[in-house]
């Protein structure tokens, strides 16, 4: 079988998140927007956005709702990214995003989402299964559906792993710890799912590579710790790396996680070296940071970005 070098994302509880700007929000008082913007999101939908504006095909799947599926549908065919998403019933969520732009800070409101049944998740895998015959990246992201067990993803990992391909999971609480146990290809926690995932406080820099390190022997290949501003640690067996972003002011944080994850894997298929991965997983996820909502930072202000990102092998992001 010839494999197309294509990533598809897998995406069960999309959300439309609409950005709230608020300045000076303040909590228990009346707030008056002054801005606002809806983007058809959810972490691997995210991701897929990203990897369309670095300029590969992308192909999504997983989850939509049939009550509000044109937005996502209409929104797939305009970035002309390959749409295979089972419908449910119901509506995709509305995730709220509250964005101080005085203090830069971001207040999430996450609803649970959509609710799938056996059939839902019968069809769902059959889908999955055709693709992991033709595709070889998949990268499987975010919360799970209600009724979804909380080993779906580590089932779907293991579907994919036996077909050959690769997956990269980004996920949190038990759909992580249970994700897991399949052993996906790599993982993108940020710090505070990390510390979930391990069971303890990851305070200091020689605390996370410990965790870091207990997840490489279990047989994960790459590991990503995102820490915000500060940047990331990207491991694999053979090195340990550090990278830090530009400094850029910043207009919504959401979504700059799903970025590093698809430029990660763009760099992936490109062949590039760890470092390499990691430096475009960075450009990408500031270039997105910079944008307003949840976007993608356009494929010139990335390649502008590469040469600001710092990659080291000595303690930059803890320092
Ligand atoms: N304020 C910022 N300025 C520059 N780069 C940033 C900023 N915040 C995040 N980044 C970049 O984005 C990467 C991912 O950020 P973060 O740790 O917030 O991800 P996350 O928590 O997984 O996000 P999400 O779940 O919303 O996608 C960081 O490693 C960093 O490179
Ligand atoms: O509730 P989940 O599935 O964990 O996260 C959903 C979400 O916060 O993740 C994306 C940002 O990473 C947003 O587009 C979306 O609203």
């Amino acid at each position: 079988m010839n494999r197309q070098p294509q990533i598809v994302t897998i995406t069960l509880n999309p959300a439309l998140d609409q950005t709230v700007y608020i300045p000076n929000f303040q909590e228990g008082e009346v707030n008056r927007v002054q801005e606002h913007r809806i983007d058809p999101g959810g972490k691997g939908i995210n991701v897929a956005k990203v990897v369309r504006a670095l300029g590969h095909p992308a192909c999504v799947t997983g989850f939509l709702g049939q009550d509000n599926s044109k937005r996502f549908h209409e929104y797939f065919q305009q970035q002309v990214i390959t749409d295979c998403f089972v419908e449910v019933a119901g509506a995709a969520r509305v995730n709220i995003k509250i964005v101080d732009d005085h203090s830069g800070r971001v207040t999430e409101i996450n609803f649970p989402g959509l609710s799938c049944g056996g059939r839902d998740r019968e069809e769902l895998e059959a889908v999955i299964r055709n693709l992991a015959g033709e595709y070889q990246w998949f990268v499987i992201a975010g919360s799970l559906p209600q009724g979804a067990p909380p080993d779906m993803y580590g089932r779907l990992t293991g579907l994919l792993r036996q077909q050959g391909a690769r997956v990269l999971l980004d996920s949190s609480g038990p759909a992580l710890r249970e994700g897991i146990k399949a052993v996906p290809h790599a993982i993108k926690p940020n710090l505070e799912e990390l510390g979930q995932l391990v069971g303890r406080t990851l305070a200091t820099e020689a605390e996370v590579k410990s965790a870091v390190a207990d997840l490489l022997a279990g047989g994960i290949q790459e590991v990503i710790v995102t820490i915000g501003a500060r940047g990331a640690i990207v491991a694999d067996k053979t090195e340990m790396l550090q990278v830090t972003p530009p400094a850029v002011v910043a207009n919504s944080t959401v979504g700059a996680g799903d970025a590093m994850a698809a430029g990660f894997v763009v760099g992936k298929i490109q062949g590039l070296p760890l470092a390499d991965c990691a430096r475009l997983g960075t450009a990408a996820a500031t270039a997105s940071v910079v944008q307003p909502g949840t976007q993608a930072g356009p494929v010139q202000e990335v390649e502008k970005l590469l040469s600001r990102v710092q990659v080291s092998r000595e303690a930059v992001v803890f320092k």
